[in-house]
């Protein structure tokens, strides 16, 4: 639940999409050097959906989970994340938030989990910091971890697993307290692909079953292929999208048909692929035209 203080405002939560940010800008200063991580950045998740975020090294992907995250904070724009403005979280409502509201996996399976721990206590230590009782907890935690196909790993340690298994943990340890939003940095990078397809399996049956909205930052084609959208980012913004529709082929696989969009930001400016701008060597300067239909974009003739 969002709530209702002055330091983070509720919306109606129900109503909006789970994740919102309009022309997001973060900038690291350090000294008189500036990095422009995100440029204005536009992004909306409906509840229950599950994206994957693509993008070359340095677009900005980690900055936007760890604004997600509420571990970090944009610099300017809005960031509304099932209900809660990101940009005027108190000091207690970031706790509040980051305790209840977001749950995350990331890449390196050992950061996900603390080491001296069993499977079982550190799905349960979320809980415990939210006040849950240890008889809750305990049952809490086994039922999590059942569900996600590693209950024979309650007791073990995380060095006592395979990476697979301190996976499917750290997604446990992710839901325990409910959260509404789930964020993977890259969850299947240290994987194998089967290992991989297994990881990619449980997100997607906790976002079915659960409703939870679901945004994996990733590398992995076997991810990005395998979501009904995938979101680029490109220099700190969202270039492109591809929407699937993935239908039964009738022997047992399944058909997908992918469609390609450039994403337009408020101002109306669009990010032309690089594939697209070499092949028809497009520079400074393009030639438009408002079509009945669409728009044309030709090579300024007068070079
Ligand atoms: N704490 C920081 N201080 C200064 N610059 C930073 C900081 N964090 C990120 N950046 C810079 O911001 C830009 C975006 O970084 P970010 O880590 O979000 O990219 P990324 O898309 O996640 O890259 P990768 O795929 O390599 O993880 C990069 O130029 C990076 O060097």
């Amino acid at each position: 639940m969002p709530p209702s203080t002055a330091a983070a405002p509720a919306l109606a939560a129900t109503e909006k999409p789970a994740v919102v940010c309009e022309s997001v800008v973060r900038i690291h200063r350090h000294g008189s050097i500036e990095v422009q991580a995100l440029q204005g950045l536009d992004l909306s998740v409906e509840r229950g959906e599950m994206i994957a975020v693509v993008g070359p090294s340095g677009a900005g992907k980690s900055t936007l989970l760890s604004i997600l995250a509420g571990s970090d904070a944009p610099s300017a724009g809005r960031v509304h994340v099932d209900g809660w403005d990101l940009g005027a979280l108190s000091t207690a409502g970031r706790v509040r938030y980051r305790r209840g509201v977001v749950g995350v996996v990331r890449q390196q399976t050992s950061r996900n989990l603390v080491a001296h721990l069993t499977a079982e206590e550190n799905v349960a230590m979320p809980a415990a910091l939210g006040g849950t009782s240890r008889k809750v907890r305990r049952t809490r935690s086994a039922e999590l971890l059942d569900r996600l196909g590693v209950g024979d790993c309650a007791r073990r340690l995380p060095h006592e697993m395979s990476g697979g298994q301190q996976q499917r943990v750290a997604l446990a340890v992710a839901l325990a307290n409910g959260p509404s939003v789930l964020l993977a940095d890259e969850p299947t990078g240290e994987l194998d692909t089967t290992t991989a397809h297994e990881i990619l399996g449980a997100l997607r049956t906790v976002s079915r079953e659960d409703g939870i909205t679901v945004v994996v930052v990733t590398h992995d084609a076997t991810v990005s292929d395998s979501v009904e959208r995938t979101v680029a980012i490109r220099d700190g913004r969202t270039s492109s999208e591809v929407l699937r529709t993935f239908s039964d082929d009738g022997a047992g696989g399944s058909h997908v048909v992918a469609q390609e969009y450039a994403v337009m930001d408020r101002a109306g400016r669009v990010q032309i692929p690089r594939e697209y701008r070499e092949a028809l060597e497009l520079t400074r300067r393009v030639r438009l035209a408002l079509e009945a239909d669409h728009v044309s974009l030709w090579p300024d003739g007068e070079r």
